[in-house]
């Protein structure tokens, strides 16, 4: 678990580390961590670091100063340093003083930039860190597009520029060119930032340089799980367990119509962990010829007793759906609402009152999320803060929310918040949420709380995607929501695997 803090919570941390360190060291330390990602990258991509070609793109204020100093480190490793001063007055003078004195070549000129990014190696964006405000300035949409144009990586400082750091949110691009970089690969200093989180296809991969602000360091507003963390909270049964011990979850979900999302979800209950799993509804029949060993009935009320019941996802947004709704969240267990569910919480004010009374997680798409918040006074909405949006509709109705996207963000209604940054876009296909639907509500009757529920249930589905789509490192193919579904048992075995290499736990 790692955690993700704001700019200004970083610039606070800053202060007291910068009053006890000598003037300017902490850039330094920064910038020679950026210069040592710098080496690696040529040496990956252009098999060394002697002659091969760097180009700095420096903006006005220490993120520029960042990328100065990179610039002189990697000179005095015999790199051909190019700097391109985007605002000249205002360049940092200790780094600009440090590059001049390696003799690095340095232009201002955006005519004379143009053919040397295109003849770079790589390219490093030091033109705007945590102060970044809108997108990219001319001239540099030109140079980056022009950098990208001739396929040349770049390498984002701190973050990568035009992308807002503290939602990463991208504007419009214009004519000039992109509003922001694109970066394939990214280095940062002192904690992560919530843009690393949020735009993972902007960041690419991040590398973390501890430049001591640690111990200064407020508790993070958000947090990351990683593979150890999942693997260690997942539950498998014990010598004591029994089927019913283990947690038994309902699913009430799919109809004549779609009986597919009853299928998908109730099979990655089954997968997801080993206790047992209720089926209800009019899919019954589709339910027990692929999944023999689901309890199936067609009525809520016949299901039999459950620790937590998993809703919505082709159950309608009828008469009929809101009864049952309103019956599995009577049961007094936690409830996971999806889907159809998600859309009758929104229409239904006293389905929402009854949800606030159990542990109840609601897994929304954007479109839902919007249902779902529509009466509230003052509605969230996700554009630009996803996060900011997803803690107050977790606050204002008393659940916690896992909002979909790219980077799916969990909030709790106590103002926890976790993100899962995606790795990839291959959850974008029909159906994938009636398998994380099973998940979660299969974790939920083991005992997991809604937040850590929904933060494994997240990590293991997008997991499950990423290891059906191919070898991690090698070019991926599409996959359908029933081969993500049958990935789950090997993105469990990978997450328990790494829970016993960091922790001994995961047995
Ligand atoms: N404190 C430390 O010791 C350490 C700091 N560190 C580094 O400092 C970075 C933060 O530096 P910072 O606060 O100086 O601001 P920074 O992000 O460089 O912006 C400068 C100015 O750019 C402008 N601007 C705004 N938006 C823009 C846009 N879209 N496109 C172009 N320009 C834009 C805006 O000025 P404006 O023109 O709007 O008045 C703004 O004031 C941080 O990310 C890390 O890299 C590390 O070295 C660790 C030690
Ligand atoms: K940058």
């Amino acid at each position: 678990m790692y955690g993700v803090w704001t700019p200004e919570q970083v610039g606070t941390a800053e202060e007291p580390v910068l009053a006890r360190t000598p003037e300017g060291a902490l850039m330094r330390r920064a910038a020679y961590g950026a210069a040592q990602v710098a080496m690696r990258m040529l040496t990956e991509r252009a098999g060394g670091v002697t002659g091969r070609r760097v180009v700095v793109l420096v903006g006005a204020g220490n993120n520029g100063g960042d990328g100065l100093w990179a610039g002189a480190y990697l000179s005095r490793r015999g790199v051909r340093v190019t700097a391109v001063l985007l605002s000249p007055d205002r360049a940092h003078p200790a780094g600009l003083e440090a590059l001049r004195s390696w003799s690095a070549r340095i232009v201002t000129d955006p005519d004379d930039a143009v053919p040397a990014v295109e003849r770079a190696h790589l390219v490093l964006d030091a033109i705007v860190g945590t102060s970044a405000r809108g997108g990219l300035r001319a001239p540099a949409p030109r140079l980056v597009g022009a950098t990208e144009a001739a396929g040349v990586p770049i390498l984002a400082i701190d973050t990568p520029s035009g992308v807002d750091p503290r939602t990463g949110t991208v504007p419009e691009a214009t004519d000039d060119g992109p509003a922001a970089v694109t970066a394939a690969e990214t280095v940062t200093f002192g904690a992560r930032k919530p843009v690393h989180v949020l735009a993972r296809d902007r960041c690419g991969p991040v590398s973390f340089v501890d430049i001591g602000l640690g111990p200064e360091l407020s508790e993070p507003p958000i947090t990351v799980l990683e593979a150890a963390d999942v693997g260690a909270a997942w539950p498998v049964p014990g010598p004591g367990d029994d089927k019913y011990t283990q947690g038994v979850v309902g699913v009430a979900a799919g109809s004549a119509t779609y009986p597919g999302a009853a299928v998908l979800a109730s099979g990655a209950a089954c997968l997801a962990t080993s206790g047992m799993v209720r089926y209800a509804g009019s899919a019954a029949d589709e339910v027990r010829a692929a999944w023999p060993e689901v309890v199936a009935t067609d009525h809520v009320a016949d299901a039999g007793r459950v620790q937590a019941w998993a809703v919505g996802p082709g159950l309608g947004t009828g008469d009929d759906g809101a009864a049952t709704l309103r019956h599995v969240l009577d049961a007094g267990v936690p409830v996971l609402a999806d889907a159809d569910a998600v859309t009758l919480l929104g229409a239904h004010a006293d389905l929402r009152t009854q949800a606030a009374r159990v542990p109840t997680l609601v897994t929304p798409h954007a479109g839902e999320f919007a249902r779902l918040v529509a009466d509230l006074d003052d509605p969230p909405d996700p554009a630009p803060d996803r996060v900011d949006a997803a803690r107050r509709a977790a606050a204002a109705l008393g659940v916690t929310v896992l909002l979909k996207g790219n980077a799916t963000v969990v909030a709790a209604p106590d103002g926890r918040v976790l993100v899962h940054p995606a790795g990839s876009s291959w959850l974008a296909t029909a159906g994938s949420g009636d398998v994380l639907s099973g998940i979660a509500g299969a974790l939920l009757a083991a005992g997991l709380e809604p937040f850590r529920a929904a933060g494994a249930a997240a990590f293991v589905h997008a997991r499950a995607a990423d290891l059906g789509a191919g070898t991690p490192g090698t070019p991926g193919a599409p996959l359908p929501a029933s081969h993500v579904q049958a990935g789950i048992p090997d993105a469990i075995r990978t997450v328990r695997a790494a829970a016993l290499t960091t922790t001994g736990a995961g047995r």
